[in-house]
Order: C-alpha cells, then sequence, then structure tokens
C-alpha cells in the first residue's frame, strides 16, 4: 500500500508521522528549560525547539520525497540529523483513506510543502505552550490542499500529550471534533502578539459579542473548527505563506474560508512572496464575503487590494 498509493496520500501520512515527532522535540526543548532565544526581527522570536523541529521535518520529508520543494520559516537547515529525528513511517490509517480523483495524479514537482516548525514562538517562550502548534502546509500547484496541524502540548482524556488534524481537500478532516460556535453570538479570535492601529481598526468594525486574542495561525483556526470562535482576523501584514497554508486547507476542507482580507485566497507555488500582505480572515463559511465588505476600505488600501 505504500509505496502504490498516490503522492498526496504518502506525503500526508508522513507528514502526519512527522508533526508528532517534531512535537516531541518541542516539548523536550522546553523540559530542557534552555530555549536559546535568537531575536529575528520585531516580535519575531525563534527558539531551538523552532530551529530543531524545522531540521526534524524538514531532513524527514526531504529524504522520503527527494523530488518535492519544501520551504520552512526558518531557512536553510543542517539536514544531518541523527537516525532518531528521521520518521520513516507513514500513519497506516490515513493511507487507507481513498485519494480524491482530483490529486490523484499531482506528480512531486507539482507540490511545495510549507513548514512552520513551531507556530505561536511568542507564546511558546511566554509559557501559554496550549497556543502553539507544528503546521505542515501542502500546496498543489497554486492551490493549499491538504494540512496537518500537531497540537504538542494538547492533553488527551487519557493524560498522553499532543494531538494531530489533517484535512485534505475533497476527503475531508480527521483528529477532532468538529463543532458549530454558538448561534446569536459573534465571537472573533485575533493575535495576542502583533497587533497594531490598522488592525484594531479592522477590529472595531465587527459587531463582535467577544473577542479572543490568542497565539498562533493554526491555533485561531482550530477554534473556528471547534466552534470556540465565529471569525479570525488579522487585518495587517506579519502572517507568512507557512502559517496559513496548514489552516487555510484544513479549514477549507471542512467548508470554511481562509483567504486575505479581500476575500482572496493566496498562493502557495514555489515563487510566491512569503509575507502574506494582505492579512488573514477565515471563517466556518455561510458568510464570509459579508466578512470581507465590514473590513473599512481604508484598511483594505493601506494593505493593498
Ligand atoms: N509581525 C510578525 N512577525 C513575525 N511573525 C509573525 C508576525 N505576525 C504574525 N506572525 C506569525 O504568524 C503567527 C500568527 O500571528 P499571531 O499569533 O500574532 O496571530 C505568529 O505566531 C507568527 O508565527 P510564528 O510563531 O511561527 O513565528
Ligand atoms: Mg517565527
Ligand atoms: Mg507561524
Ligand atoms: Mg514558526
Amino acid at each position: 500500500m505504500a509505496s502504490t498509493a498516490p503522492v498526496i496520500m504518502r506525503i500526508m501520512a508522513s507528514s502526519i508521522q512527522t508533526a508528532k515527532l517534531a512535537g516531541g522535540i518541542i516539548r523536550d526543548v522546553l523540559k530542557q528549560g534552555d530555549l536559546g532565544i535568537v531575536d529575528k526581527g520585531k516580535n519575531d522570536p525563534q527558539t531551538e525547539a523552532d530551529r530543531s523541529a524545522q531540521r526534524c521535518i524538514i531532513a524527514s520529508l526531504t529524504k522520503k520525497f527527494p523530488g518535492v520543494k519544501i520551504i520552512g520559516e526558518e531557512g536553510g537547515s543542517d539536514l544531518n540529523v541523527c537516525d532518531d529525528w528521521l520518521v520513516e513511517d507513514l500513519d497506516e490509517e490515513f493511507l487507507q483513506k481513498s485519494c480524491p480523483a482530483e490529486w490523484r495524479d499531482a506528480k512531486p514537482e507539482d507540490f511545495v510543502i510549507w513548514v512552520d516548525p513551531l507556530d505561536g514562538t511568542a507564546e511558546y517562550t511566554q509559557g501559554y505552550v496550549e497556543h502553539v502548534t507544528v503546521l505542515i502546509g501542502i500546496a498543489v500547484k497554486d492551490a493549499a490542499v491538504g494540512g496537518i496541524i500537531h497540537q504538542p502540548f494538547y492533553q488527551q482524556p487519557d493524560g498522553e500529550l499532543g494531538r494531530t488534524i489533517w484535512g485534505l481537500k475533497g476527503l475531508g478532516t480527521g483528529g477532532f471534533t468538529h463543532s458549530l460556535a454558538p448561534p446569536g453570538e459573534f465571537i472573533i479570535t485575533t493575535t495576542r502578539s502583533h497587533s497594531n492601529a490598522l488592525h484594531q481598526q479592522a477590529l472595531n468594525a465587527f459587531p463582535a459579542t467577544k473577542i479572543l486574542k490568542v497565539g498562533g495561525a493554526g491555533f485561531k483556526v482550530l477554534q473556528l473548527l471547534e466552534g470556540k470562535a465565529h471569525a479570525y482576523v488579522f487585518a495587517t501584514p506579519g502572517c507568512k505563506k507557512w502559517d496559513t497554508c496548514a489552516p487555510e486547507a484544513v479549514l477549507e476542507a471542512q467548508g470554511g474560508f481562509l483567504t486575505d482580507i479581500n476575500g482572496k485566497n493566496y498562493s502557495y507555488n514555489a515563487d510566491v512572496e512569503h509575507v502574506n500582505r494582505q492579512g488573514v480572515l477565515a471563517s466556518v463559511g455561510e458568510n464570509h464575503s459579508e466578512l470581507v465588505y465590514k473590513i473599512p476600505r481604508k484598511v483594505r488600501e493601506a494593505v493593498g487590494v
């Protein structure tokens, strides 16, 4: 099965296992205590967990899929890793599923894998570990098609740490229970560490009954999927393609939308600009275009249409 399944199914099944191992590395770095924080820019920390998790993910996926382009947040990594960090196995349960017809013939050169080894780094360094996710996004040509969102610090009912959510357009999602957000309310989830005046202007334009401020693009999209919020608003540049590729694919596989603040999906081919200049707007589905028109024109003009 493993060797005959379509490439996209093998990439997804391998990414599920790889994200779990990366999650273990992230927990280990925290346990050992020295985070090795480096500032990449304003409000843009990197830790030993970001660096090590990226090495594990990119080394494992490069070895398994040598013809596939992989782009990671932390730049060029040393792929010479110990055997313990090389993930060989595929998630067998996922591999049993049938591949949607539209992706069956996609070839290695059609893919770009966008890796955010640790989303929510600021929150990780501040102890908000439940906001942290590992994101592996799978694009085919321009589109975000598949995604893995792994939560290293999610506590399972049996006490075990870690949960892995996946989504593939045309197939569906797994690893969590989908819920609808409460009707009659309008709950927005948004940044807690990258706000500015422009973003605040957009937030003020929504009739929100509650605003949740949490870290990470992955965690905010999980809040939409689990019915904790109706919309995710981030009306300024700051997020990059590795922040949104996996969340977009998972959310859209569940019937939602993740676009820029003009309602347009980003492109995820290997040549795109990494920054998502036009911000992020995500919702569970029914009224996405109405949300787009709530954002003031001057905010839209400031980020560029
Ligand atoms: N100004 C910024 N500089 C660097 N990364 C940003 C910025 N804004 C957002 N991000 C990335 O997008 C994620 C979601 O943003 P926020 O938590 O503010 O809503 C952040 O966790 C961070 O990813 P990462 O933690 O992987 O560096
Ligand atoms: Mg970062
Ligand atoms: Mg990120
Ligand atoms: Mg990151």
